[in-house]
């Protein structure tokens, strides 16, 4: 906990007044959106949107004023965690289901800082199965294309239920062992119909920031 907070910390303290922020999901984010809530109670004035229902529902609860999205062309921030980070910052994405708002939202960040902890920085990505979005119809045969890929596709079940993300879609999480050549693979998955977004995002993080289980943090 302390590695992810201090990681979130020190993305919060980038956001200046003004600014329109993108919120992140997850554990890491959720601190990201826990410091922006005390800034905002000390006076910080901006605006954010959020890239899932429940980072949303934590930002009316902190009372930090929500934008939607037709009001807007850009955003300046956005403040996101990740599944495995490698060398060149290519990301997975999608642990809890939400890769898609992200990626929507992270295309229209003119920076987009992601904040993780030590244990999802890798070499190569692959090991931690990659999310990917697809609709409900036909995806049995979905599945057996991300299969042909090279993959072991399993449709992710949350309480003995498939797992629904808050577009009313399927995650699919594909382990692949080792993804060698990241964007290849998204463009073969995206070529998919049926398939609505990957978890990986290429060359879209502007910075990111490794906190420690001692509470350091590092910025890549
Ligand atoms: O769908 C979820 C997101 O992509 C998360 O940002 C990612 O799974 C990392 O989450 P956490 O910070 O909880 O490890």
């Amino acid at each position: 906990m302390e590695a992810k907070k201090a990681a979130a910390e020190l993305a919060v303290a980038e956001i200046r007044e003004g600014m329109i922020v993108g919120l992140g999901t997850g554990s890491t984010a959720y601190w990201a959106i826990q410091g922006l809530g005390a800034r905002v109670r000390n006076g910080l004035n901006i605006q954010a949107v959020a890239t899932s229902e429940a980072s949303e529902n934590l930002a009316k609860e902190l009372g930090i004023p929500l934008i939607a999205f037709a009001n807007i062309s850009e955003i300046d921030v956005t403040i996101d965690g990740a599944d495995e980070v490698d060398a060149a910052w290519n990301l997975i994405k999608g642990g809890g289901g939400a890769l898609l708002r992200e990626k929507i939202v992270a295309f229209s960040s003119r920076k987009l800082i992601i904040v993780v902890d030590e244990s999802k920085v890798v070499a190569q990505l692959g090991a931690f199965p990659l999310p990917v979005e697809v609709v409900k119809f036909g995806y049995e045969l979905t599945i057996r294309r991300l299969r042909a890929l090279g993959c072991k596709p399993e449709v992710r079940v949350v309480d003995r239920q498939p797992f629904l993300t808050d577009n009313g879609n399927y995650i699919i999480d594909c382990n692949f062992g080792s993804i060698p050549n990241p964007a290849g693979l998204h463009q073969a998955i995206n070529g998919i119909p049926g398939v609505v977004e990957t978890g990986l995002f290429i060359g879209m993080a502007s910075q990111v920031i490794v906190g420690y289980k001692d509470g350091s943090v590092e910025r890549l």
